[in-house]
């Protein structure tokens, strides 16, 4: 239903829009790559690829942004902003979705970090409202174990390939000492000198602080290096680590194979980026195209 020219009528300038707006925003600060590719992956996750997760709460409304996965934790709000009111003059009108831009978005910032151009199926509309209870079940947590985050993507859809492969998406961005302190205290499978120098900037009774550490050893590269620290017991989440627990399973031979096979990894994130950005996507006469990513028209 999602078709890759959607724009290419009412806007075909968007694409481009998008993309310099993401390289002006990477450009300032790196991380925000990073970022924008987890506003599309917690978007989809809840309810669908509907810009969901972009609405502001209101005085009547509480939306999905102080959700526990969410909190503190999402960003590139501001520039999802900003690609919106540049489309809005570029494209003489409110022609693109909030849902669209965040795909794209998530897609050129992959990019931009040497990752896959793959081609972002286009024409989904926005939600007019979200859901806090879904952001809270729908999107796994750190703490979960290889079975849990199994069935949690074959509930979207997803299979065990796509879970392997979309954790990939760890090859860029950071985390916070909140989330990784349980795995650097209580796992056993991590490699010690590893452990040792998470500990310095995430003391035990630090989780409160706001020091963030590497998903990976090259967080602004979209490279293989996620996988190669798996095979090293050089994971930072308890979630990344369950991945590869060097037991002979089907998904430590997936995280072996992607570790030395970039093309692979560039192939099959594609196709399941595309397959997660067909989640329960709004067309046709359903939602809408919002006029701010912010707030329901
Ligand atoms: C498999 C289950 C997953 C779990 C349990 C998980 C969990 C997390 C957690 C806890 C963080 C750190 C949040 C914080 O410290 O505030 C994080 C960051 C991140 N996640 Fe995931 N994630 C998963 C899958 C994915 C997928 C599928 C993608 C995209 C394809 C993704 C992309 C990212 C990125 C890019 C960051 C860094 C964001 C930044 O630096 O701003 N994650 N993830
Ligand atoms: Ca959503
Ligand atoms: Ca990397």
């Amino acid at each position: 239903q999602l078709t890759p020219d959607f724009y290419e009528q009412a806007c075909p300038d968007a694409l481009p829009t998008i993309r310099g707006v993401v390289e002006q925003a990477i450009q300032q600060e790196p991380r925000m790559g990073a970022s924008l590719l987890r506003l599309h992956f917690h978007d989809c996750f809840v309810n669908g690829c509907d810009g969901s997760n972009l609405l502001d709460d209101t005085p009547t409304f509480t939306g999905e942004k102080t959700a526990g996965p969410n909190l503190n934790s999402l960003r590139g709000f501001d520039v999802v902003d900003q690609i919106k009111s540049e489309l809005n003059s570029v494209c003489n009108g409110n022609v693109v979705s909030c849902a669209d831009i965040v795909a794209v978005a998530a897609r050129d910032s992959v990019n931009i970090f040497g990752g896959p151009a793959y081609q972002v199926l286009l024409g989904r509309r926005d939600a007019t409202t979200a859901s806090f209870n879904d952001a809270n079940n729908d999107i796994p947590p750190p703490s979960s174990n290889l079975q849990a985050l199994l069935s949690n993507f074959q509930n979207h859809g997803l299979n065990l390939q796509d879970l392997v492969v979309l954790s990939g998406g760890h090859t860029i961005g950071v985390a916070r000492c909140a989330i990784y302190l349980p795995r650097i205290t209580n796992d056993t499978n991590i490699d010690s000198d590893f452990r040792a120098s998470l500990q310095k900037g995430c003391p035990n009774a630090g989780a409160q602080n706001d020091n963030t550490s590497p998903l990976d050893s090259t967080t602004t590269l979209f490279d293989t290096v996620y996988f190669k620290d798996l095979l090293q017991f050089k994971g930072l989440l308890h979630s990344d680590q369950e991945l590869f627990k060097n037991d002979g399973s089907e998904t430590d031979g997936l995280v072996t194979l992607y570790s030395n096979n970039p093309e692979a990894f560039w192939a099959d994130f594609g196709a399941s980026m595309i397959k997660m950005g067909n989640l329960k996507p709004l067309t046709g006469q359903n939602g809408q195209i919002r006029q701010n990513c912010r707030r329901v028209n």
